[in-house]
């Protein structure tokens, strides 16, 4: 009989978290899902996958940045596969929080990685790592060895840890995988990123809650997938015969603008934009208010302006392809932003 699979995923509070422990339970496996102590901490995502009581999920309070909390982790759970999810992954929040950033992104999955070291190098470690390592890219589209170039604080600290699973791997012989992953999203992002902030606003102003919607820079290109669909690229990277470097995204990327038309549409409101950059508005064509409006508060110190990946290595290698497309995923977002603002439901 086979024996059953045991993985820890920290960041289990996250998006990612949420969706991949809900695969690994599908799966079998005995899952050990990690969070941070906070004054608030909240399980609202697991709670919607209908999860957070499941006999094969354990819930532990951890911090990524105590090497002994991480060697007694590793030693109690004695997981066989690892899933590093747990980060500050705002882009923005970075800017503003440098230093604890470096700390939990970039210097905490070393944490980790030493903590394999000591404990038992047999286990298999994924390391979320991200398209903002691009940053102002050197090629068009971007794949595993497209040269990085990261453009705020928080893709400055993701290339750390890039580098050090790549180099665990080399001077260890870890099995250490590093997922470069673009943006990718669902109806349990969180409000602070922008494709939800966007379905959450339409929504809201469908239902009379709001009446304008202000967004910062517009002209953002992003290559949008489906996170359910990234959390599988996540685990079969792990499966692999040997570790590797993969780019996951879809190839087709919109602006910000793009998504904003795109989630109006889907409760039937066509937009007309007009004005400069810094303070263009977007109108109801059929009535004329305002519903959009640019407001640079909201500009980054410093912009990612085009992110499109390339998937190749993933698909030949892995078999993974996405298939949501952003029309279905916005949709889908817009849906259950509209069933959530209904019920008073404020996540
Ligand atoms: C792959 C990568 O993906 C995510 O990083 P992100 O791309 O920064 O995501 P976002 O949704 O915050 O911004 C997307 C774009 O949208 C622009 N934008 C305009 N107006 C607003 C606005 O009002 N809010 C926000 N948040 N963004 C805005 C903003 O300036 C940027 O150009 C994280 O998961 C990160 O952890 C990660 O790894």
């Amino acid at each position: 009989m086979q024996k059953t699979k045991k993985a820890l995923v920290t960041g289990i509070t996250g998006q990612d978290g949420a969706y991949l422990a809900e695969l690994l339970l599908e799966k079998g496996y005995e899952v050990t899902g990690t969070y941070r102590r906070t004054s608030s901490v909240n399980f609202w995502r697991i709670e919607e996958l209908g999860i957070q009581s499941h006999p094969n999920l354990k819930l532990v309070e951890y911090d990524l940045t105590d090497l002994g909390s991480s060697i007694r982790l590793l030693q109690n759970a004695q997981p066989d596969e690892i899933y590093n999810l747990a980060a500050q992954s705002f882009v923005g929040v970075s800017f503003e929080q440098p230093v604890t950033t470096a700390e939990i992104t970039g210097v905490g999955p070393v944490n980790l990685l030493e903590a394999i070291r000591i404990v038992n190098p047999k286990i298999r470690f994924y390391q979320a790592s991200t398209s903002e390592m691009f940053g102002k890219v050197q090629a068009v589209p971007q794949k595993e060895d497209t040269p990085f170039y990261p453009r705020s604080p928080y893709g400055v600290a993701k290339l750390y840890a890039h580098w050090m699973t790549v180099n665990y791997r080399e001077s260890y012989g870890i099995f250490g995988s590093s997922g470069i992953l673009f943006n990718h999203e669902s109806p349990l992002r969180g409000r602070e990123f922008v494709t939800r902030k966007i379905t959450d606003a339409v929504a809201k102003i469908h239902l009379g809650l709001l009446d304008v919607l202000e967004l910062g820079n517009m002209d953002a290109k992003r290559d949008w997938g489906f996170a359910k669909e990234y959390v599988e690229g996540m685990w079969r990277m792990l499966q692999a015969d040997e570790p590797g470097t993969y780019v996951l995204a879809t190839n087709r990327t919109e602006t910000v603008r793009d998504f904003v038309a795109m989630a109006f549409k889907a409760v039937d409101v066509t937009l007309e934009w007009s004005g400069a950059a810094d303070h263009e508005i977007g109108t109801c064509k059929k009535t004329g208010k305002v519903l959009v409006r640019v407001n640079p508060k909201f500009y980054r110190p410093a912009e990612v302006e085009l992110l499109i990946g390339d998937p190749a290595k993933a698909q030949q290698e892995l078999g993974w392809k996405p298939s949501t497309t952003l029309e279905q995923l916005c949709q889908m977002m817009v849906e259950a932003d509209l069933r959530r603002n209904k019920a008073g439901f404020s996540f």
